[in-house]
């Protein structure tokens, strides 16, 4: 029998690149629609890529219009996603693209989220050591943020093999896609062509914990994470620039050696033949990261760089491989592997 999801927040940019996967999964119906100001509108005009769903009506976000459905995916600004999963049910699978449930210290949500904090549910990064058993058959997902996502899939195997000291330098770029579909004077499209600019800056970045919070996992020791996020003029794609100092008698051999054993069974984390760079285009629509990573001797230190589609695996592609775990699914059930080029 199909699973039945429903989608709150199809309007946006997470909900609209969740139901372009959901329309090709082989196990999936899809339910409710939802939105906020364009509850009434038929989603044809808001997403119009979405051409099977196009006369599909919004309906009012509520857990009324949520009840009775298998899987329920969240992708709501930060804050909402409490009220409407405590009314959903235990039973009910609820995703929530948002960070609401990610941070496990309440301390830290407050200090970057600035509101209490609702709780910590099983983390969606499948990839991580342990994440897969947390996953399975859970009725709660938190899915990670995109950059998070991104830094942590790059440096994860250098921590998992002990190579690199627990202080850590991310530099990356992000598209557009990743702020959301509201207005911002910032994101104008006269702001953003033609220019790069970072934002964020000094250890404030609200995704700052959620890399600390994995990464020491990881390490088994307290990691400290200096994040710089920037903009970048195109759409959708992260690259993630994430250097750490080499631990003593570090070679490139031993570092190729771990990520190869730390990714090689992985369906959507690839890491690249020598002396080949992830770009952005190259994961364009796709569920795959790819990564690269090379030890400068000269600075003693590991560079890895991770390249993704913020919406895809830094979003939608997460939440769907986090559900079909969930629900003991096949992983890669539904997930392209395959970007978009030219
Ligand atoms: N974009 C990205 O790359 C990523 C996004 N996320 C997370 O996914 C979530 C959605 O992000 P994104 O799609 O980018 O954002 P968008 O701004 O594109 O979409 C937001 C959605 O939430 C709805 N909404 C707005 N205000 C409310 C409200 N008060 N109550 C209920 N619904 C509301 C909107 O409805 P309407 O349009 O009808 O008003 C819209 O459907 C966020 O929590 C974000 O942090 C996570 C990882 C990456
Ligand atoms: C380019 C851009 O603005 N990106 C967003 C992060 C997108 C993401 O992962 O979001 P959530 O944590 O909100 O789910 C930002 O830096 O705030």
């Amino acid at each position: 029998m199909a699973v039945r999801a429903a989608v709150a927040g199809a309007s946006g940019y997470a909900g609209g690149e969740i139901l372009r996967l959901l329309t090709g999964h082989p196990e999936v119906e899809i339910g409710a629609l939802t939105g906020n100001s364009n509850a009434g509108r038929r989603l044809g005009t808001l997403q119009p890529h979405l051409t099977p769903l196009a006369d599909r009506v919004l309906e009012p976000t509520s857990a009324e219009t949520l009840a009775g459905h298998d899987v329920v995916f969240l992708a709501l600004p930060h804050g909402q996603s409490a009220a409407v999963a405590e009314r959903l049910g235990d039973e009910v699978l609820v995703i929530d693209c948002g960070a609401d449930f990610r941070l496990k210290d309440a301390g830290e949500w407050e200090r970057f989220y600035g509101t209490p904090h609702a709780g910590t549910w099983p983390y969606g990064l499948p990839e991580l050591p342990g994440a897969r058993d947390a996953l399975r058959g859970s009725r709660r997902v938190a899915v990670p943020g995109c950059y998070p996502t991104t830094a942590s899939l790059t440096l994860f195997p250098a921590f998992a093999a002990g190579l690199v000291e627990p202080d850590v330098v991310v530099v990356a770029a992000s598209g557009t896609s990743g702020a959301g579909k509201a207005l911002k004077p910032h994101l104008l499209g006269s702001e953003v062509m033609g220019s790069m600019s970072p934002y964020g800056v000094g250890g404030v970045h609200r995704h700052t914990p959620e890399m600390v919070q994995n990464l020491s996992a990881v390490a088994g020791e307290p990691v400290t994470i200096s994040f710089t996020p920037t903009l970048a003029p195109m759409p959708r794609g992260i690259l993630a620039t994430c250097t750490a100092k080499a631990r003593p008698g570090l070679t490139g051999d031993r570092l190729r050696e771990a990520y190869e054993k730390a990714l090689a069974a992985e369906p959507f984390v690839h890491l690249l033949p020598e002396g080949q760079w992830p770009s952005t285009a190259a994961v364009y629509g796709s569920n795959t990261v790819l990564v690269q990573v090379a030890y400068d001797e000269a600075a003693n230190r590991v560079v890895a760089i991770g390249a993704l589609d913020n919406l895809t695996k830094g979003t939608a592609g997460g939440a769907v491989q986090s559900m079909n775990i969930a629900l003991g699914i096949p992983e890669e059930t539904g997930l392209p592997v395959i970007g978009v080029a030219p």
